[in-house]
């Protein structure tokens, strides 16, 4: 292992014919060429994993294949029959033809992936598969209650479900009013990470054009951008359902976002409560909060959920109901897909094949990023809500073993053919450090809407003309491609795309030997934020201490940091005063704020009571 993590961190690139020596370390393909992974890679792969990548995927022979594949239309053909995944329930077809993995690669991994199937199979059983939280991971039980590990669960979901749906039919249908409207018109959705992104692509996918209860979101700390969704709600704040959405309750953004909301109530003089929501699970801090006041429902989610597979409990269910989406189609799709992505055999598991085509195309230490190219202008979410299903599941920096992975895998991408105008050039000609996903919709538009724009062509042609042929110019290019295609866009195809790429996601960080249920690495971040707000505290007590003084004493950045006990924070001091000045609560007496050591700084007020706090 010693030698293999020395060959790793080597930044010589090998020439084309390799040494016997060079080919025990796992090689990555850049363009045509091989090249050794860049330093940062990880230094400490278990040996199973780094030994055998080298040997299956990245080959002289795979190269030369490909090659051969682009010249030859018949063959491609052939590989395209071969590989295409078809679901036919759900009229959902999956493409892998367009990534170069070899047959020695794919029977390489069939071996990796009955391990990767019965970890799955345990999880779905109720094994503890979040080890460092010590939770179970359930998102499958909430479309197939008959899975569950205990019988209370399966009453609970169900329970659940049918509450969500009548709870929406009854706002709906004006039954459950506001206090000063005849009935709720708007929804504000407040929350942040898994507890706004699935409800925000579900309402962007599937919202009807004129929905019974328009939804908008808060999804940020950010005053501006919330001070911009109560200005647009105006009046109709008073038809308006606030649905709070925290799995752990206690979510900074979050609550700020509620306080906000709340003051804009009061101000409005409407009372907030009988127009609240809370998702959140029981006895949190949100919880509590809603039953102590009085909210008007509450409505739970589960320990065993994650937050960015959540779009399935409530958090997802509820604000998809109130817009008048079938959320038990939307469930039924899911199940399908979850039923699909259940076979062991590779070839015949959607969520596998994509698997194994990241594993391939990203060298399986995400050495290429995964770009998602919707062509229909609903899914344009699509990669936004991806990018925290894969990125906060698989961005980990250790393995199940406790050695230092750093894995990945990075998505990005907007909608196609919009897209053709913006980046395209660079995935076609530039840095190669991609692989492509298009998603296609095959219905353009509904049955009896459809014109030619000019004789035989629509508009819809001209979208899937782009489609495909931005496809084959990638992949003359060499540039990989997966293309998942769906039949149209409806609750029951967006459940599906849904599941299937939570069960990919599941399967990969098997393959990785990655926990995919936690996420340490966000608390780091929440835990400094917390620091720098603590700290412009003691700042201000130090200013507002000065500021008393008769005369006021302008303080420089040196003496507050001095006196605030953290000359080791004086940039950090620097900023705050910066970002307060910039709000107009402390006043500079000298210099500016470009100029940091010229800067005094006071406030404009002495507050008394905080000299003796
Ligand atoms: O639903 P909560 O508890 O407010 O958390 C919001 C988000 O914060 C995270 O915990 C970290 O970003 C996500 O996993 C989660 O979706």
């Amino acid at each position: 292992m010693a030698s293999l993590s020395g060959l790793f961190s080597s930044s010589l690139k090998p020439s084309k014919t390799l040494s016997v020596k060079a080919l025990s370390a796992p090689p990555t393909r850049g363009g045509d060429s091989f090249s050794f992974p860049h330093t940062s890679k990880p230094t400490h792969l278990p040996l199973t994993l780094s030994a055998s990548r080298s040997d299956i995927s990245h080959t002289d022979a795979a190269t030369a294949a490909k090659k051969e594949l682009i010249k030859d239309p018949d063959a491609l053909w052939k590989r395209y029959l071969d590989w295409l995944y078809q679901q036919k329930d759900l009229g959902l077809y999956l493409d892998v033809s367009r990534v170069g993995f070899t047959d020695e690669f794919v029977v390489d991994m069939e071996h990796r992936f009955k391990a990767a199937f019965k970890a799955m199979d345990e999880l779905e059983k109720g094994s503890i598969a979040n080890p460092d939280e010590g939770r179970m991971v359930g998102h499958y039980w909430l479309r197939n209650s008959n899975l569950v590990p205990k019988p209370t669960l399966k009453t609970l979901i169900e329970n659940t479900l049918d509450s969500i749906c009548s709870f929406a039919d009854d706002i709906i249908a004006g039954k459950i009013k506001p206090p000063s409207s005849p009935r709720f018109t708007q929804i504000l959705s407040v929350g942040i990470g898994g507890s706004a992104l699935g409800p925000q692509f579900v309402a962007e996918a599937l919202a009807p054009d004129n929905p019974p209860l328009k939804i908008r979101f808060i999804d940020n700390t950010d005053p501006a951008g919330i001070d911009h969704q109560i200005a647009q709600l105006g009046p109709e704040l008073a038809s308006t359902l606030v649905i709070v959405i925290s799995k752990s309750g206690g979510t900074p953004e979050t609550r700020n976002g509620l306080l906000e909301v709340q003051k804009a109530f009061r101000e409005a003089g409407l009372n907030f409560a009988k127009q609240g929501v809370a998702i959140t699970q029981e006895n949190s801090l949100l919880d509590n909060t809603a039953r102590i006041e009085g909210w008007l429902a509450r409505f739970p989610m589960y320990d065993w959920v994650g937050g960015r597979t959540s779009v399935m409990s409530a958090v997802g269910l509820l604000p998809a109901a109130l817009q008048g989406i079938d959320i038990r189609e939307m469930l039924s799709g899911a199940a399908i897909m979850d039923e699909a992505t259940r076979t062991t055999s590779l070839k015949n598991n959607p969520a596998a094949l994509l698997a194994m085509c990241w594993y391939w195309a990203s060298d399986g230490v995400g050495s290429k990023d995964m770009v998602i190219l919707p062509y229909k202008d609903s899914l344009l979410l699509f990669s936004r809500y991806l990018q925290q299903l894969v990125m906060e599941s698989l961005g980990k920096e250790f393995d199940l073993d406790g050695n230092t992975v750093n894995q990945g895998l990075t998505v990005y991408g907007n909608k196609g053919s919009t897209d053709q105008h913006a980046y395209i050039q660079q995935l076609r000609e530039g840095v190669h450090n991609f692989f492509a996903t298009f998603i296609e919709v095959l219905r353009d538009r509904p049955p009896g809407h459809d014109w030619e724009l000019e004789p035989g062509v629509t508009c819809g042609d001209y979208l899937f003309g782009m489609l495909q042929g931005t496809r084959s110019a990638l992949y003359a290019n060499g540039r990989e491609s997966i293309s998942v295609t769906i039949e149209e866009v409806t609750p029951r195809s967006v459940g599906a795309i849904i599941a299937l790429y939570e069960r990919a996601v599941g399967l990969y960080a098997s393959l990785v030997n990655i926990n995919a249920y936690h996420q340490p690495g966000v608390e780091a971040g929440k835990k400094a934020a917390a620091e720098v707000l603590a700290l412009q505290k003691r700042v201000l007590s130090v200013l507002n201490e000065a500021s008393c003084k008769d005369p006021v004493e302008p303080l420089t950045l040196d003496e507050i940091a001095d006196r605030c006990h953290a000359p080791e924070e004086i940039e950090m001091i620097y900023k705050i005063i910066a970002h307060m000045s910039a709000n107009d609560r402390v006043l500079i007496a000298e210099g500016s704020c470009g100029s940091p050591r010229s800067v005094k700084v006071y406030l404009g007020e002495c507050n008394v009571d905080d000299m003796y706090a």
